[in-house]
């Protein structure tokens, strides 16, 4: 790694000596402390002008890239980066790109629906999955627009000798290592802030002034500020002076010998794998997505009601709080075992400690605390109004936290909470079905996650095996977290007998 640094320092990237950067037999690189660091140490500093970005590349002004301005900012860079590849020793970046994976990184975006059809099995119903659709961007996508972009370049093109595996070689790179920079250059490979590897609880992070001009790049007053930062790129770009650098600054102590760690962002297990090719375990930042039709449906077959709750959910009209009421709801969920507050009341989720979100209890109680709207009944005990479904949801939420706390049925007074207790028995089976209802869509259901963590441990090797055993482990992973929520829900002994009587040993609906 010492031609790397040297070419760093060259082209005056600031590394603190305490800093050593190595590569491990597997050929990755990371990053190590040789001495103990303090929180609040600026590490290293990467003029931007070294990033390689569609602003800086040696492309930059090439007319036939102008298509490339509809395309998504990773897209977009791929061809750059393919092509800086592609220049060899004559692209400024030669000896960076030569210490960067030589070998498209197997991101989740690439795995081939043939060739590691197994892999993508073990992924269908995940949170994975779902990000791999959502960004439209999967292998076969990605040739397919090469193809079509590649067919309209002139022949003499400087882009025209690229290969398809030239331009997936770039965008698993970008993928895996490229950083928002700021407005100027967006996407870019920034030279030593990627050999950090990524952690929920990092030690850096990326500090970078974002606000720059759209137009030049510069931190500084400019021609464009008048014409409100035109997006065209003038020939007078003034990227020097200022702070105009990417800068690794420490956020915890570093110790000696330890590896130090960069945050990617606070990603999912399936963004990881799907973008980056890896996941954590125990991830804090870990979260699963629930479908709205399985908690409607769900909702639909517990209390017998043949509204579409997902298409009201959907349109809004289910439950919208307002502000003074979000931080009411936000204080009273601060500590709570089993929900967790977000601001997004349309998201339905379980986090990394198997707490389902506030918009998923509010849909599980949906058809309860809408039938208590209005009703003018009584619930004996209550401190709130039926009218009042706010109260009554929070009401709910303290009874479930006391259950779940006691484990047993004997506080709170149940004469306090009158039929309360009831229906959030109820609505405690509703969560629970929701839940092995999203296992039943994933593969094999009926293993748990340490039949399929065995399962992965007996997969070794390169290339389709190993995305098999990432697969495998991942969807332990979920399975582990939604089967824990599924129980937690099981607070009581009658919830338990009546979860028990519709379901068989493995967890499956009778
Ligand atoms: C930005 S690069 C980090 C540097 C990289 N290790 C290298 O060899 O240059 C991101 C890639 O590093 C690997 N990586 C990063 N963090 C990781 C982690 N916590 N566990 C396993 N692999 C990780 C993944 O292959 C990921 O695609």
């Amino acid at each position: 790694m010492q031609g790397l640094r040297e070419w760093l320092v060259h082209n005056d990237v600031f590394i603190d000596d305490r800093l050593g950067v190595q590569r491990c037999s597997d050929g990755s690189a990371l990053v190590v402390a040789l001495a103990p660091i303090p929180p609040r140490t600026t590490v290293a500093t990467i003029p931007k002008s070294l990033c390689l970005s569609h602003r800086s590349s040696s492309l930059a002004s090439d007319l036939d890239l102008a298509s490339l301005d509809d395309v998504s900012p990773n897209i977009r860079l791929a061809v750059h980066v393919a092509h800086e590849i592609a220049c060899g020793q004559t692209s400024r970046w030669a000896i960076y790109l030569d210490h960067c994976p030589r070998r498209p990184v197997p991101i989740g975006a690439l795995w081939d629906r043939d060739a590691d059809g197994k892999a993508l099995r073990w992924l269908r119903g995940t949170r994975a999955a779902r990000e791999l659709a959502s960004s439209g961007e999967d292998k076969t996508r990605l040739i397919s627009w090469f193809d079509a972009f590649t067919r309209k370049l002139r022949i003499n093109s400087a882009v025209a000798a690229l290969s398809v595996d030239d331009f997936l070689h770039g965008y698993s790179l970008v993928s895996s290592r490229a950083f928002h920079v700021d407005a100027y250059h967006t996407l870019a490979l920034v030279p030593l802030a990627d050999i950090f590897n990524h952690s929920d609880t990092p030690h850096v992070h990326l500090a970078s002034d974002h606000w720059v001009c759209p137009a030049c790049g510069t931190l500084r007053e400019c021609s464009h500020d008048e014409q409100g930062g035109g997006s065209a790129v003038g020939a007078d770009h003034d990227l020097t002076g200022g702070n105009d650098t990417c800068d690794m600054v420490t956020e915890l102590d570093v110790f000696a010998g330890e590896e130090v760690y960069n945050t990617y962002g606070r990603l999912s297990n399936g963004r990881l794998l799907a973008s980056y090719g890896f996941t954590l375990e125990g991830s804090e930042q870990d979260e699963i997505l629930i479908d709205q039709s399985l908690v409607a449906e769900a909702v639909r077959r517990q209390f017998g009601d043949v509204r579409d709750l997902g298409a009201e959910a959907r349109t809004g009209s289910l439950w919208k709080f307002r502000d003074p009421t979000l931080s009411y709801l936000a204080d009273a969920l601060a500590q709570h075992p089993l929900v967790v507050w977000d601001r997004d009341q349309a998201k339905l989720s379980i986090d990394a400690d198997g707490r389902i979100s506030i918009g998923f209890f509010v849909l599980a109680s949906s058809l309860f605390l809408g039938a208590q709207r209005g009703s003018g009944s009584e619930h004996p005990g209550m401190s709130c109004s039926p009218d009042d479904p706010l109260a009554l949801l929070v009401e709910l939420l303290e009874i479930a936290e006391a259950r779940f706390e006691a484990s047993e049925d004997t506080v709170p007074d149940r004469r306090h909470t009158g039929n309360l207790e009831e229906h959030l028995r109820q609505i405690a089976l509703v969560i629970h079905r929701a839940c092995t209802a999203y296992v039943e869509r994933q593969e094999r259901p009926e293993l748990d996650c340490e039949e399929l963590l065995d399962m992965a441990d007996s997969l070794s090797g390169e290339g389709e095996c190993a995305k098999q055993e990432l697969a495998l482990r991942y969807l332990a992973g979920e399975r582990l977290l939604v089967q824990r929520t599924a129980t937690q829900w099981l607070f009581s002994a009658e919830i338990r007998c009546k979860a028990e009587e519709r379901i068989d040993c493995k967890g499956r609906e009778v």
